[in-house]
């Protein structure tokens, strides 16, 4: 059965509820902690500066005012920032000293207007280095409070809702596309319902695939990434391409992206191929992901593409990568063009003006003008930012037009400056980590899309529990403690990862559930046979979710993502696998592509038999000092069963908190220490951990000897990055078996995929192989396959 109208509007409700109950989550977090913290507390956090001075107001992108902080030395020793959280793009409002108001009562309106109401400004994190932040304050009833910001001011962080509202306004806009009777005459600029969003929503399947022939550009492409190119570029209106870990996802998108913009012999078969000039907006859920495939367009030898323009949209402060990929940003390229000139000069005029009204101009010892002259200067201000808006618009539409790749996170492709543009083809890379309403924003612009990830991976970051059933199940069989909500207490913040994770800490039933009878299955080899039928583009199985599950059903969590949405709706119609790794070697990848990737995953004969004495810094050192065990062995395990090497709950008794080993982190240092002897490099090792209470314990013991170069984080910032060798403490051992959301096996995933040459496992199989079945299958895996050590070295 075909979806019907109803079934979208209650998709679409659901997801109102589950972004509603997100943002309760997260509000209810900061403005406990900010309600329950003194100034000085929050300090500490990280969550507030204070005694700051403002040193500059300039005018930005938008006629935003630029509030620039710094910490003068009336008040302090040093100019430099004690550790903070304040990141670009966070919210955060500017007040007086004096203004010792409840801090956390604004967050959960955090307007304009309640800033204003405690004498603040409500603005954005624009820039940041060591000793100024830069806040981006929309003047809208702001100019008088910038102007008469104090020369003693605080920044406190509070709750962002813009992304929030973004998606909030893309629902509304899906709703009002399907019910277009209920459109009211204003609005105009409701896209109508594509072909493209009627197959995503399940109204008609997907159309049968254009068979062309194309002439790659990289000719070094792998049979399966060839086949997941000619798949995204035959498909006419969605396709998946499956990347897991080392896989070349981004390989891929690159040739897809050159192939869309300037198809290199590329004719339909019925030789109709279309000659115009095509447009790719390139999304990702972070920025990290939109960068690095910005960079690697930018690598394309000059000359390849006369044509191939990008342009990435976003705050420059976010924006991550070397000058080249600054200088593609809107911002830079913008300020390079011809129409740019006539812009700054009205944006110097404003901004004078601006300093005259603070009183910050020479000679004016800090008195602006005061009665009449000063209305008559704010009124001057208006006309000069409206006249600076329309020349800055007329700018960026120029640089705009003339782009053909369009970058941005997923979020940011909902910004004004797109609105009503349209694209040929959207792609969005890291798509099972972004939410799926966050994928409608770009979705709305686009004819045809392309999405890239792996569901086998961590899903999207969420705090909320998304289902009532699952937080009664989590709290009867567990202790309370692992309930998101009652985990929110101010003397003991956990990570939002490891909040969020407690969401989905069950041996796969947050994830994606085929709606095939399997999922239920008790025994083991039927776990197994489920998860290869999640990933076995032909097995039986799939074809039946196809056939059965094309009615749009609501989602459970926010957690499943669209990627996983349109695998279970229409299998191997949408989804194509990368199926050779160039990362890991053979021994490493064993696990993961048996248990996960239904044994399709092999590993390039490039990388299969590499060890870490095959590196130029160990072999080099000669075999005097050659620490075979060390660099010879792909998998280690240090099993501490028995040695009563037990967790510790940071923050005291009870199971809310972060957890800390230090036992296991004596295990782990040694270990690092004899990589070290034998010529590994610490750049060249990570130590990872799904606990931060552990990151920072084993930061305190290892940065003093080994330096920052040796990276040490959590297995969730590890996603996407890679590592010659990688040491993984689980941390958890306890008495009551407990493994709290080290369980959640596309966690365990990303944790065992990391490493090239060497992977080390210290935990205690005694606790974890009791957490799920999917991790004492992977204790049994490791005791069998692994140079297993017991207890210390
Ligand atoms: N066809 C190929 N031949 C040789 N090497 C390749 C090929 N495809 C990818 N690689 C190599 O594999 C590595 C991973 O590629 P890439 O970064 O594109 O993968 P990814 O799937 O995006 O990575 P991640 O797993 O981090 O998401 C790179 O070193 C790349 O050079």
């Amino acid at each position: 059965m075909a979806t019907s109208e109803s079934h979208i509007i209650s998709f679409i409700q659901r997801h109102r509820t589950l972004l509603e109950r997100e943002r309760e989550a997260e509000i209810e977090q900061t403005s406990l902690l900010l309600s329950n913290c003194s100034l000085k507390l929050l300090e500490q956090k990280g969550l507030a500066l204070s005694a700051l001075g403002v040193v500059g107001v300039n005018v930005g992108l938008g006629g935003k005012s630029l509030v620039a902080l710094e910490r003068p030395s009336a008040y302090h020793t040093s100019p430099q920032f004690p550790p903070h959280t304040f990141r670009p793009g966070d919210l955060a409002r500017v007040e007086g000293h004096s203004k010792v108001a409840a801090v956390g009562k604004n967050t959960k309106r955090n307007s304009t207007k309640s800033a204003k109401s405690d004498g603040g400004v409500t603005g954005v994190v624009y820039k940041l280095s060591d000793t100024r932040i830069v806040i981006a304050i929309d003047q809208k009833d702001n100019d008088d409070d910038i102007a008469e910001l104090p020369e003693h001011c605080r920044l406190v962080k509070l709750a962002n809702s813009a992304t929030h509202d973004r998606m909030v306004k893309t629902l509304d806009v899906m709703e009002l596309m399907v019910e277009p009777g209920s459109t009211p005459p204003s609005a105009r600029d409701i896209p109508q319902l594509t072909t493209l969003s009627r197959v995503l929503l399940g109204m008609m399947p997907p159309s049968p695939m254009q068979s062309l022939e194309i002439e790659f550009y990289d000719e070094h492409l792998n049979e399966s990434q060839k086949e997941a190119v000619h798949f995204a570029l035959e498909s006419p209106e969605v396709a998946c391409i499956h990347g897991p870990p080392g896989t070349g996802k981004t390989h891929t998108l690159i040739e897809i992206i050159r192939q869309i913009i300037v198809p290199r012999k590329t004719q339909s078969r019925d030789d109709q191929a279309p000659s115009r000039r095509r447009r790719v907006l390139v999304c990702g859920a972070s920025n990290l992901s939109v960068d690095n495939i910005l960079q690697r367009l930018l690598r394309i030898p000059a000359g390849a593409h006369e044509q191939l323009k990008c342009t990435r949209i976003g705050h420059p402060a976010r924006v991550t990568g070397n000058d080249e990929v600054l200088g593609s940003t809107l911002d830079a390229q913008s300020s390079r063009s011809d129409q740019a000139e006539l812009a700054r000069d009205v944006k110097n005029e404003l901004e004078t003006t601006l300093r005259v009204l603070a009183g910050k101009e020479k000679g004016q010892k800090g008195k602006g003008p005061r009665g009449l002259e000063r209305k008559k200067m704010w009124g001057e201000v208006k006309l000069l930012r409206k006249e600076y808006r329309q020349r800055e618009n007329a700018v960026v539409n120029s640089v705009l037009a003339e782009a053909q790749i369009v970058l941005a996170t997923c979020h940011s492709s909902g910004t004004r400056l797109l609105n009503n543009m349209k694209f040929d083809v959207v792609i969005i890379d890291e798509a099972t980590q972004a939410l799926e309403i966050a994928c409608w924003i770009p979705v709305l612009k686009g004819a045809k899309l392309i999405l890239a990830g792996d569901p086998m991976q961590l899903p999207p970051t969420i705090l909320s529990t998304n289902s009532r059933r699952k937080t009664e199940k989590t709290s009867a069989s567990r202790s309370t403690a692992e309930s998101p909500r009652k985990a929110v207490k101010v003397t003991n913040i956990e990570t939002p990862l490891e909040k969020k994770s407690k969401v989905g800490d069950g041996d796969g039933d947050t994830e994606v559930d085929l709606s095939d009878s399997s999922t239920s299955s008790s025994s083991e080899e039927d776990a197994e046979s489920v998860e290869i039928s999640r990933d076995s583009r032909t097995s039986e199985t799939q074809r039946n979710v196809a056939k059965t599950a094309l009615t749009l059903m609501p989602p459970r969590s926010l957690e499943v993502s669209m990627f996983d949405r349109l695998q279970k709706m229409y299998g191997s119609k949408v989804i194509r696998m990368l199926q050779v790794q160039y990362r890991m070697h053979k021994a490493i990848c064993a696990f993961p592509t048996k248990t996960l990737y239904a044994s399709k995953l092999k590993s390039d004969s490039s990388v299969a038999k590499h060890l870490l004495r095959d590196l130029p810094n160990t072999s080099s050192l000669g075999s005097a000092i050659e620490d075979d065990e060390v660099l010879g062995t792909p998998v280690v395990f240090f099993d501490t069963a028995g040695c009563e090497y037990y967790e510790r709950a940071d923050g005291g008794e009870g199971d809310e908190g972060s957890k800390s080993n230090e036992n296991e982190a004596v295990v782990v240092a040694k270990w690092v220490e004899r990589l070290v002897a034998a010529g590994v490099y610490p750049s060249q090792i990570a130590v990872i951990t799904p606990y931060q209470a552990q990151v920072t314990l084993l930061s305190s013991q290892l940065r003093p000897v080994h330096g920052t170069e040796l990276e040490i984080g959590t297995v969730d910032g590890m996603q996407g990055r890679e590592k010659e060798a990688v040491i993984i403490s689980l941390v958890r051992s306890n008495e009551k078996r407990e493994v709290g959301f080290l369980k959640e096996k596309r966690r365990l995933n990303v944790a065992m995929t990391r490493a090239r040459r060497h992977l080390c496992v210290v935990g205690d199989s005694a606790t974890v192989q009791h957490g799920s079945k999917y991790l004492k299958k992977w204790i049994e895996w490791l005791e069998h396959n692994a140079d297993v050590r017991f207890g210390a070295l």
